[in-house]
């Protein structure tokens, strides 16, 4: 670790070495807008010795059992979980997210990736087919496919980069991982505790710069067979097309605009809270995170009224306070990008409720500069708007009045993107029918990101490729094989 002007330097995590980089990006703190660390500024060399050191490793970890691969999960899980404070403190300072999220949500997940493969890994078995009246036996077997390239985004940095790593290395494969360049230190403090954990050098390696530099060196070396990558649609059109000459596998886990359908018999004391969380919690920055909801008409003032006042409630603060509620949006880039929606609402003759240009945002003078705002609420917003269309990645939701069960099913499914959809109602019935027809990769109930790792995970139309969970990553981050015996 070197220090350039008193700022720490992260270095990428090639071979189980810290290699130093031969340029530096800045990484802000996004509360006060301050350069605060460097980023190695990685590139085709970083890559080509990331795959020469994955590729050394593979042989010696691919063939481990999966008893010794799981018992290394452990370990990393067990020393994650004794750096739990240390590192939530650094994924609210690096993102800008609360440090109470960071403390409740983000870490303790990414322990629990390594403990939840390092367990699932144990129980698969694979199929057999009887041909006994011909005299054969099929029957499958799967080995790891590879070098796997994993990139994940800003918003939830540990959290979904472990998602990706732990059931790569479980399954028996090496990795190159690439976290975001806006927010790369924890994934710096990992790779501290791979030696440690038992991890062999170039099982897990890190190299961390941009998407277009280092990231399209990565996803289109001839030597990587498989991505797996969250992250936005235009990124994702992008890597496929760089794979699609090599053939290679993909998972994509992107977008959407998600949608929470409001019936007269929801309970509202339930859903005004769990509502108020799924639009703004993290700033609004998760894929999952609700930003249009539709409130039937019969009830639509009274929603309106308390979700408002509810909103209002819905604390502003630096990361590191620990009443805070929310913190401070990634980058002013995206701050910007944000705000222009609110006002291209306005624009449209929209309302703002609360929020952006309506309330006062008290702010420490330290954190003046930061990349703060309001969590808003849109109204009088035609469907066709492009807040009510496109994902905006903030803490921006629109509530939108409707009639009947058949029209919120069809304005619900009128968008590109197809990845989480909330159902708030009494009737049990409705919900199931509701549930089936909305163009969905996941539905909650009278509820909002309840997670079950087993099941699968991801989004259909626009929001992705594939699924993610016990089963599928397995999948993905394996080859099949049939074999057929004469006997
Ligand atoms: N899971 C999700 O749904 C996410 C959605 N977004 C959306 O994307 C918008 C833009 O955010 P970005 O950070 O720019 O997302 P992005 O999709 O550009 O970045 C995600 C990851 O992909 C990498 N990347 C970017 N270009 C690449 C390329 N050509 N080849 C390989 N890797 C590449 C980035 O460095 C980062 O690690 C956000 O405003 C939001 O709307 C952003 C993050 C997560
Ligand atoms: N992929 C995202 C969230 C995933 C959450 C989960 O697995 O529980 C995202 O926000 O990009």
């Amino acid at each position: 670790m070197a220090a350039k002007g008193g700022l720490l330097m992260l270095e990428n995590f090639i071979g189980g070495k810290f290699l130093p980089c031969s340029s530096y990006l800045d990484s802000y703190d996004p509360s006060t807008g301050e350069v605060y660390c460097h980023v190695p500024n990685s590139g085709k060399e970083e890559v080509e010795a990331a795959v020469e050191a994955a590729r050394a490793a593979f042989p010696g970890w691919s063939s481990r059992s999966p008893q010794e691969r799981s018992q290394v999960l452990q370990r990393l899980a067990d020393l994650l979980e004794q750096s739990l404070e240390e590192l939530a403190q650094a994924e609210s300072k690096d993102q800008g997210k609360t440090i109470t999220l960071a403390r409740t949500m983000d870490i303790p997940r990414a322990v629990q990736n390594f403990r939840f493969f390092a367990s699932s890994i144990l129980h698969h078995t694979s199929e057999c087919t009887q041909m006994d009246h011909l005299g054969y036996l099929h029957y499958t077997v799967r080995a790891p496919v590879g070098i796997a390239a994993l990139i994940s985004p800003w918003n939830l940095p540990l959290y979904l980069l472990t998602w990706k790593i732990a059931p790569a290395i479980a399954a028996g494969n090496t990795v190159i991982a690439k976290p975001s360049e806006l927010t790369s230190m924890t994934a710096w403090m990992m790779c501290r505790l791979m030696e440690k954990a038992g991890v062999p050098p170039g099982v897990v390696n890190i190299v961390f710069g941009t998407g277009p530099r280092v990231g399209e060196a990565l996803v289109s070396h001839p030597e990587v067979p498989l991505i797996s990558f969250t992250g936005s649609q235009p990124t994702a059109e992008r890597i496929t097309q760089l794979s699609a000459p090599h053939c290679k596998k993909l998972s994509l886990e992107l977008g959407g605009k998600n949608p929470a359908i409001i019936f007269e018999d929801a309970n509202l004391d339930e859903c005004i809270p769990t509502t108020v969380r799924s639009s703004f919690a993290n700033q609004g920055e998760i894929c999952l995170s609700t930003s249009r909801i539709f409130v039937q008409k019969s009830i639509y003032s009274e929603f309106l009224k308390r979700f408002v006042e509810a909103t209002r409630m819905w604390k502003v603060g630096i990361p590191s306070d620990p009443s805070a509620d929310m913190g401070a949006l990634i980058s002013k880039a995206h701050l910007e990008k944000v705000r222009s929606y609110i006002k291209k609402a306005r624009m449209e003759g929209a309302q703002i409720l609360c929020g952006e240009g309506v309330d006062k945002l008290n702010l420490p003078p330290r954190n003046q500069a930061g990349y703060f705002m309001l969590p808003t609420v849109i109204t009088d917003v035609k469907d066709e708007s492009c807040c009510m269309k496109e994902e905006i990645f903030g803490p921006v939701t629109c509530v939108v009045p409707f009639d009947s069960e058949e029209e919120v099913i069809q304005r619900a499914n009128s968008v590109k993107y197809g990845l989480a959809a909330t159902v708030w109602s009494g009737n049990v019935g409705r919900v199931h029918r509701v549930a089936k027809k909305l163009q969905s990769g996941l539905v909650w109930t009278n509820c909002w990101l309840i997670r079950e790792l087993n099941l699968p995970f991801g989004g259909m139309k626009r929001s992705g490729v594939g699924r993610e969970g016990a089963k599928d990553s397995y999948e993905f981050f394996t080859e099949v094989k049939t074999i057929t015996v004469k006997h």
